[in-house]
């Protein structure tokens, strides 16, 4: 599935990016970066610590700017943050607003784009219902646990309508079992809004659960994308395969290469 660059969701054109204050060409921490990913794709991120998947994903957001090249999105120049365009933070504290309910989090996009009360909470219903949170929708950040957290941020961001979904590192903060549910639910909530995903992750178990494809960054500064998977698996996706673990082992043996710099003396 492939579309036509000037169509992609996302599109990174020779994109370098320094960040303000550092100076140009030795210090940039992406160089040479791109990357196309058609609409409705679900791509995930994995790389070195510190190579810039965040940074990346800045870029798309609009909360930062390319030094070089071009970041789009829908063939459209970047200017700042836009609903379009929504982010899932892997902090469980930072991102709800406390003193409003799950619905009231989750129909927070509705309210700022005009729609009327009854409309807002029909949105935020089908989102709340979507990431299982039904009857939680009184409920304030405080009284949920850190899983229950992350599925408000999710449906408070899909349920803004973004046409991009963000997602850095969601649940990374979250326990194991937490996680392994959660995991499974988000490919399902993929299918089900149609949406392009760009996933960032640590954990190379969860790209293979997830990624259409898989983009493998090389170790910065000046990082761009090494290798990208295709992964040709059905969803939900079945870790004892042992296709997935085959999948697993190659991804381990790249980023591993690329951590410690052996790439560079091939
Ligand atoms: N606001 C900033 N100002 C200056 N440098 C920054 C800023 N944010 C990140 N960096 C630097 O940019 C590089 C890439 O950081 P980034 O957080 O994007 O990497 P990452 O791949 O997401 O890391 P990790 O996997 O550890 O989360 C790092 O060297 C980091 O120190």
């Amino acid at each position: 599935m492939t579309a036509a660059r000037d169509t992609a969701a996302i599109d990174f054109r020779d994109v370098g990016m320094a960040y303000p204050g550092q100076a140009k060409g030795s210090e940039l921490i992406l160089a040479e970066l791109s990357l196309s990913i058609p609409e409705g794709e679900f791509f995930v991120l994995v790389g070195p610590s510190g190579s810039g998947k965040s940074t990346l994903l800045k870029l798309i957001a609009g909360t930062a700017f390319p030094t070089e090249g071009e970041v789009k999105t829908f063939d459209q120049d970047i200017h700042g943050p836009d609903r379009q365009r929504g982010m899932v933070f892997q902090s469980v504290e930072g991102p709800l607003f406390d003193w409003l309910t799950v619905e009231e989090n989750v129909g927070f996009g509705p309210k700022m784009a005009g729609a009327d009360g009854a409309t807002r909470r029909a949105t935020a219903q089908r989102f709340i219902d979507m990431v299982g949170l039904k009857g939680h929708e009184h409920k304030y950040p405080s009284e949920l646990s850190g899983g229950m957290k992350q599925r408000v941020q999710i449906a408070r961001t899909l349920a803004a309508d973004p046409k991009v979904v963000l997602l850095d590192e969601p649940f990374a903060a979250l326990d194991a079992l937490t996680r392994r549910v959660l995991q499974r639910e988000i490919a399902r909530i993929w299918t089900e809004t149609g949406r392009t995903f760009l996933y960032v992750t640590h954990d190379i178990r969860e790209a293979v659960l997830l990624g259409q494809r898989i983009g493998v960054m090389s170790r910065g500064p000046r990082a761009s994308i090494r290798n990208i998977y295709d992964i040709d698996l059905p969803y939900p996706r079945d870790d004892l395969d042992s296709r997935f673990a085959e999948i697993v082992r190659k991804l381990e043996g790249d980023i591993e290469r690329e951590a410690s710099g052996q790439w560079d003396e091939m």
